[in-house]
């Protein structure tokens, strides 16, 4: 059942204002029956316009100076007409509910403190709002429910008040209005109940004004009394605190003075503690001065040794950079001595497709290691090869190259290289030019190998390596390393110098590592494809070349080089006939065969050395023409089939290989041998002009001596002129004796100075001739032999003049032994020493150029060093006919000359002597 709600509801608010209207934004009440509760709701939501009430402020002193304080929402009834809640609680949605309430009409007043809420800054802090006499109406059975809803922010419930109202049905009793001064209500009452009324509460209020009047008074004198005393306690306080703030002021000057003198003791403490450190620290200081002035000399010493061996160091540097040069110099006479071209045959192995048709090989590598190939007709040895080495099927990649690393160094040290590939289309050049992936062929190991020498030099060396890709197609030359827009662009072969080529245009690619050249040789070989609808037979059909090109600075001398290395992977070699071509093909085949011809024409020329090599007459000579002969190094791969059905291939590329190969037989350059036997020969040549110099002068004091005997005819006439020839001939003797032991000496160093040259010779003889050995068994024997059979009768024309000259020396000498004067003797002995000389070197000299020339059989002849002199020693014993050698007794050991009284005077024999003399002379002469 719906409850009657009253429509006079009041919403008030404390406040000190007493007039205008105050604005509550956001409260609003009001009121729903329900079935069988009377809700009261309180809703924040609402524009509300409260009027101010004067009389709340009453209805509020009393609520909180006499109210109970209830902590609970129980209802409590007093005299079962009022209700008091006091809550202090912060809730947000929140209600109470008042049961078992008796049937009536009942007000409620609601005291509750919005925070944070508009309401708040109206009504001020910790002011209640009250909302009061709602009047309602319970029946039996229902309950009031106060209901707070929608409030933003936290309320504080300070009071609900609930009280009876008067019955609101009349009795049919005379009923008077009476306005209540707490709620302003009109509240009916009866005339007789209200003057009884208005008489008791007119008492008890004057009973309580007088009480409160009094108790006003009361207040009021105690108030006085203790606001005079709380007077003169300020008064009293007020001094007090005077002189707190004066003992204060002096405690803390005291204070500050003690906390001063503190820091100040402890500041002094610190310095005099720094004084002492540094005190210790100058006394350290100084003490390592004097040290370092008694280490002065020390010092000195030490920068004078360093001086030394920064000397030591730059002596050291000047002899790696000799020892530097004298090993390129070496390197380059080995390979000088290997030839400067050289010819390799590698064979690939039977293909899948051959062995399946059964096909037989061809080739017999039985003597392979020898360097020599045979060609098997029907099982038997058809004909043989020789080549500087072959290569067979089994030998893998890195084999072929380690035979080529030699050339590699070359480039570095400053040489024109051409390494190239010829034969016939599928044998394999560009398996070993460029090899496979996992199987990099000559190409690539090659320039690992420079950029490794390159590294391990760069002390004494900076080098700059740039790269060229280029085929050569249809006579026409193409640059495989240019942009695609310019690569339709024809190059053409220019003489820069006398002796040097260009080509304007082409791109030559700096490169740094080999990542780098890889990235090249990639760009090449695609760029290499381009435009062909088959690539495999254009690849075939033109001439892929590589060029790698050294600048190199050699940072100890300054000196420059720039060297070229070619890397060529020739086109098929077939012969015309058997390619059966017509049109563009015939033409392609005519000259790729033109261009092999020229290259086999270039090499033959060079072979004969014919003074015009025709490089001009095809575009692959004219480049090479730099990097092939003159002091060039060439290598050739001839690749070669081993199937018999390529058997008439595989021999026109093993005959023009071994046409390339016959440049080799040419005599290799043994430039320092030669050199080194001019020097001795000139020594010779010295020693004989000193010693016929020598000659003449004996020949001239003989002359006067027989003049002098001549003229003698008197006893004293002859004693004096026999005194004074014995003067004559005793200081000539002694002039002449120490001329001899000159020439002695000096003779003696030039035989040492030449057998330890010689020694030199021969241990670097011995090293190329072990070099050579190799190359020496495989060498075409017959012409060496020839040579060596005529230097072998060279030689022994050579010894059969020596032991005839030396026969009539000899005899000569002995006719004059018996009555040799001092002087004789002297020159006798020198001149055999000379003969002995000359003998000795041209020995050696002979020796030396039998083993360069041919040291395969020098190295079965030539003694070792230890063994040299063995073998002087057992010359000695073994040839009776040579002079007698001189026996170096020493100038101490020579006759001293008798004095002219006592040597008899005898004409013919000196001129016998003199005829000896100039018989021997001219024999010399002869010899010489
Ligand atoms: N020594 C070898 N070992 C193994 N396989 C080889 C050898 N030589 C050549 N081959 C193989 O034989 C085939 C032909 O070789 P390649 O293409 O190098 O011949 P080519 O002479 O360069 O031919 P073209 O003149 O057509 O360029 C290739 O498959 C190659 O891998």
């Amino acid at each position: 059942m719906a409850s009657e709600v009253s429509k006079n509801l009041t919403l008030a608010v404390t406040s000190d204002s007493t007039n205008g209207g105050f604005e509550s934004k956001g409260l609003g009440v009001s009121m729903e029956p329900s079935s069988d509760e009377v809700v009261l709701f309180v809703n924040a939501g609402a524009q509300t316009i409260v009027e101010p009430d004067l009389n709340m402020n009453l209805v509020a002193d009393k609520y909180f100076e006499g109210g109970d304080i209830f902590q609970t929402n129980e209802c409590i009834t007093e005299g079962g007409d009022v209700a008091f809640i006091y809550h202090t609680a912060r809730l947000g949605n929140f209600q109470y509910r008042f049961d078992n309430l008796p049937e009536g009409d009942y007000y409620i007043d609601l005291h509750f403190i919005l925070e944070d809420s508009d309401i708040f800054s109206v009504v001020g802090a910790n002011r209640p709002l009250q909302l009061v006499d709602s009047r309602v109406k319970v029946k039996m059975g229902e309950a009031i429910v106060v209901r707070f809803e929608g409030i933003t922010g936290s309320p504080l419930v300070s009071e609900i008040c609930m009280r009876k109202a008067p019955n609101l049905l009349d009795d049919g009793l005379n009923h008077d209005f009476l306005r209540c001064q707490n709620c302003a209500a009109d509240i009916e009452v009866a005339s007789v109940q209200r003057k009884v009324m208005r008489k008791k509460s007119v008492e008890k209020y004057e009973k309580k004004i007088q009480e409160l009047t009094s108790q006003c008074q009361r207040k009021t004198d105690e108030c006085y009394q203790a606001w005079m005393s709380l007077t003169s306690a300020n008064d009293q306080l007020e001094k007090a605190r005077m002189e707190l703030e004066n003992k204060l002021f002096q405690t803390s000057s005291l204070c500050r003075y003690e906390h001063d003198k503190k820091v100040w003791v402890a500041a002094v403490k610190d310095l005099s503690h720094r004084i002492t450190v540094l005190k210790q620290d100058h006394s350290q200081l100084s003490l390592k001065a004097h040290q370092c002035a008694d280490s002065v000399p020390d010092l000195n010493n030490m920068v004078s040794a360093v001086q030394a061996l920064v000397a030591q160091c730059e002596d050291l540097k000047m002899k790696y950079n000799e020892e530097q040069a004298k090993r390129r110099k070496l390197h380059n006479q080995v390979e000088d001595a290997k030839g400067n071209i050289r010819v390799f045959c590698r064979c690939r192995p039977l293909s899948r497709a051959e062995s399946s048709t059964g096909c037989s090989t061809v080739v017999d590598f039985d003597a392979a290691s020898n360097g020599e190939l045979g060609i098997l007709n029907s099982g038997s040895i058809k004909k043989t090869f020789r080549f500087d080495r072959v290569f067979t099927p089994n030998d893998n990649q890195v084999d072929v190259f380690a035979q080529a690393l030699p050339l590699v160094t070359s480039v570095l040290d400053g040489y024109n290289v051409c390494i190239f590939a010829y034969g016939q289309t599928g044998t394999g050049k560009t398996f070993t030019m460029e090899g496979t992936e996992g199987n990099r062929g000559v190409n690539y190991q090659t320039l690992v190998e420079l950029f490794k020498i390159a590294k391990e030099r760069n002390d004494s060396f900076t080098y700059d390596i740039s790269v060229s890709v280029l085929e050569v197609y249809n006579e026409q030359i193409r640059d495989l390393l240019t942009t695609p827009s310019s690569s339709s662009k024809k190059l053409e072969i220019k003489q820069a110098a006398e002796g040097l080529h260009s080509i304007p245009g082409l791109v030559e690619e700096k490169v740094e590592n080999i990542q780098e050249v890889w990235n090249v040789l990639l760009a090449g070989s695609s760029a290499r494809a381009v435009g062909s609808n088959n690539v495999n037979e254009h690849n075939s059909r033109s001439h892929c070349m590589l060029c790698i090109i050294v600048k190199a600075k050699n940072l100890l001398n300054g000196e420059c080089t720039k060297s070229k290395l070619w890397l060529v992977d020739l086109a098929g070699s077939e012969r015309l006939a058997k390619t059966d071509a017509q049109g563009e093909r015939l033409k392609e085949a005519q000259n790729i065969n033109r261009s092999l011809s020229a290259l086999g024409d270039v090499v033959s020329s060079l072979a004969n050395k014919s003074s015009h090599i025709p490089y001009r007459n095809s575009k692959l000579t004219h480049l090479l023409q730099d990097s092939l002969g003159g002091e060039s190094k060439t290598l050739m791969f001839v690749q070669i089939s081993p199937s018999e059905h390529d058997l008439s291939e595989t021999l026109s590329s093993l005959n023009f290989a071994t046409r390339v190969r016959g440049v080799e037989l040419g005599p290799p350059r043994k430039q320092i041998d030669t050199s080194e036997l001019q020097k001795l020969k000139l020594m010779v040549d010295k020693a004989k002009h000193e010693s016929r110099l020598k000659d003449e002068s004996l020949r001239k004091l003989e002359e006067s001596s027989q003049n002098v005997e001549g003229k003698i005819k008197g006893k004293d006439q002859v004693k004096e002129l026999e005194n004074k020839l014995t003067e004559q001939e005793q200081s000539g003797a002694i002039t002449y004796q120490h001329k001899v032991r000159d020439l002695e000496d000096k003779l003696k160093e030039q035989v040492k100075e030449s057998k330890s040259y010689t020694m030199t010779l021969q241990d670097k003889i011995e090293e190329l001739e072990r070099k050579l050995k190799e190359q020496e068994q495989y060498s075409d024997s017959t012409s060496l032999h020839l040579k060596i059979k005529e230097l072998e009768e060279k030689l022994k024309e050579k010894d059969r003049r020596m032991s005839i000259a030396t026969i009539a020396d000899s005899s000569s000498s002995m006719k004059s032994s018996p009555r040799e004067g001092p002087k004789h003797i002297g020159g006798s002995r020198d001149k055999k020493f000379i003969n002995e000389v000359e003998q000795y070197v041209l020995r050696s000299s002979n020796l030396m150029n039998r083993e360069t020339a041919v040291g395969y059989n020098l190295s079965k002849r030539l003694p070792r060093n230890s063994e040299v002199e063995n073998v002087d020693n057992n010359e000695n014993k073994s040839r009776k006919s040579d002079p007698p050698r001189p026996h170096h007794k020493g100038p101490t050991k020579m006759t001293k000359p008798a004095p002219a009284s006592q040597r008899p005077v005898n004409h013919s024999r000196t001129s016998n002597q003199t005829q000896a003399f100039k018989e021997q002379d001219n024999k010399e002469r002869v010899w010489a």
